[in-house]
């Protein structure tokens, strides 16, 4: 609800009424998408449905507009550096020009736009409740001589206040699988994730020893 209050504050005179019911649409309908996903990824887990979803893995939602705009000469740099997502989980919207990329088997590959379609991305700190049964992905965005590129990114995490513990779900520790990595809360994983340069991953940083 605060995405829509904030959509509405958007010009419509600059903007037309149209894109502001289609934002808000869109912000009212992807966390629905959001959370048919913890199901299938808590199923994936082997609990139940409501699990990540009763730990408020989606409580929080930030949506980000990014653009990007021509580049005279792509080679010399990157429109986004690699990195991981701190977040649960991330849904992106994409326009045509593409230029994503995920790392898959040590090499970059790119995420070819495909109209209609959303690109899902797991993050850090799912990585660390489910105590590395998922990977978060390590992806970039490529500067391009088209364009300019737009990308809406819908980061999903717990809620940073009040300061809610997270860690390895207890139901997947055992004694072949102790947990890999010490408790945090969000608001602690995401300001350490900004205090640093974006290539460099939070995980070790809460890795426990083995
Ligand atoms: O612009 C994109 O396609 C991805 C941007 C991104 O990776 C991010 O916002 O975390
Ligand atoms: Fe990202």
């Amino acid at each position: 609800m605060k995405n829509v209050s904030l959509a509405m504050k958007l010009d419509s005179q600059t903007l037309g009424q149209g894109v502001i019911d289609s934002t808000i649409e869109y912000l009212n309908q992807v966390p629905k998408l959001a959370e048919t996903l913890y199901e299938l990824l808590s199923e994936a887990l082997g609990l139940k449905p409501d699990h990540l979803g009763a730990m408020e893995c989606g409580r929080s939602r930030t949506f980000i507009g990014q653009y990007y705009p021509p580049c005279p000469e792509p080679e010399l740099t990157l429109g986004t550096s690699k990195h991981t997502d701190p977040s649960f989980l991330t849904i992106l919207l994409q326009d045509q020009i593409g230029g994503l990329q995920v790392l898959h088997e040590n090499q970059y590959t790119n995420v070819a736009p495909l109209p209609g379609s959303l690109v899902v991305n797991i993050g850090d700190m799912l990585q660390i409740i489910s105590n590395d049964e998922f990977i978060s992905a390590d992806h970039r965005v490529l500067a391009n001589r088209a364009g300019p590129r737009i990308s809406v990114a819908g980061f999903f995490s717990g809620p940073a206040l009040p300061g809610k513990v997270y860690g390895p779900i207890k139901e997947l520790i055992s004694e072949k699988h102790p947990p890999r990595y010490k408790e945090f809360t969000v608001g602690e994983y995401i300001s350490k994730f900004f205090s640093r340069p974006i290539d460099k991953s939070g995980l070790d940083e809460f890795r426990l020893q083995e």
